[in-house]
């Protein structure tokens, strides 16, 4: 747990300096955040205020040691982003990507835009919509998210994000092996080439951060994606399409995921 001062405010962690580097004062600008509207506004629960720093702002900064430096602007998904974890923690850590953060509630969309303007962030882009329903429109060589869903849910809403080649890097508790042992073979199946767990921060952090990394191939038919992963709104639009009769008629999911990469 992280020490507080006499006043209760969040003491930073020592290590939190290496692994924010110059944007450390920009870190700790993001806790004081969440401790505040974070908390108030229902993106975090209140008992997290003590445990912030630990469990979530250096459990997602770790994550950025997955991604290599490339070419600035080197574009990153985040799923999910509820409180911006751990889509604005990586936005922060590395001004060199720029990080989608995709998250469906317009009410913490809301929230995550007006802090990236606190924070002046000027490597975010912010979309109200499920992952799903982006497949079409935004690609990148990383996809991350945490506590979204499980493996096989989660590769089924974000392989099709995937540039060819590209990662899905979903943060995992100490389950993170069983949850790759039982899953892997559905893994492969979707058209992930390999899968494995890793671990960032030992020796910096008491509980370093478990990362289950999905890997695709060179291409991923599309087409399977739509069939095996109708996304409840997309389910539900296809049983608002259907005629009442029965069959369904015009464009098929079939037809809409012709498109294979
Ligand atoms: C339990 S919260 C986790 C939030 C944040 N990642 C964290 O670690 O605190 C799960 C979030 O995923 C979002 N979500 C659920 N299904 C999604 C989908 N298909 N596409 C994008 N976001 C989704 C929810 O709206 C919610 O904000």
């Amino acid at each position: 747990m992280t020490p507080t001062g006499e006043s209760g405010e969040l003491r930073t962690p020592p290590v939190a300096a290496a692994v924010f580097g110059k944007r450390i004062a920009m870190a700790e600008a993001f806790v004081a955040i969440l401790a505040d509207t974070g908390i108030s506004h229902g993106l975090i629960g209140p008992r997290e205020a003590p445990r912030l720093w630990e469990r979530h702002i250096l459990n997602c900064g770790l994550l950025h040691y997955a991604i290599p430096e490339g070419e600035s602007g080197q574009p990153v998904i985040d799923v999910g982003s509820g409180a911006g974890l751990p889509g604005l923690v990586l936005a922060i850590a590395r001004p060199d990507l720029h990080i989608h953060l995709v998250e469906p509630l317009s009410r913490r969309t809301g929230w995550l835009s007006g802090v990236s303007a606190q924070l002046d962030l000027d490597n975010v882009t912010i979309h109200t919509a499920r992952a799903e329903s982006l497949w079409d429109q935004l690609s990148a060589p990383w996809v991350t998210a945490r506590a979204v869903s499980g493996i096989v849910q989660l590769a089924q809403w974000t392989l099709p994000l995937l540039e060819p080649g590209g990662s899905l890097l979903a943060l995992k508790g100490s389950r993170a092996h069983e949850e790759l042992t039982e899953s892997r073979a559905r893994l492969l199946r979707l058209g992930a080439v390999d899968a494995a767990v890793e671990t960032f921060g030992e020796g910096m952090v008491a509980d370093p951060t478990i990362v289950l990394r999905v890997t695709i191939g060179d291409s991923i038919d599309r087409r399977r994606f739509r069939r095996q992963a109708p996304s409840s709104a997309g389910s539900a639009r296809r049983r608002a399409d259907r005629p009442k009769s029965g069959r369904t008629s015009g464009s098929s999911s079939r037809d809409r995921g012709r498109r294979t990469r």
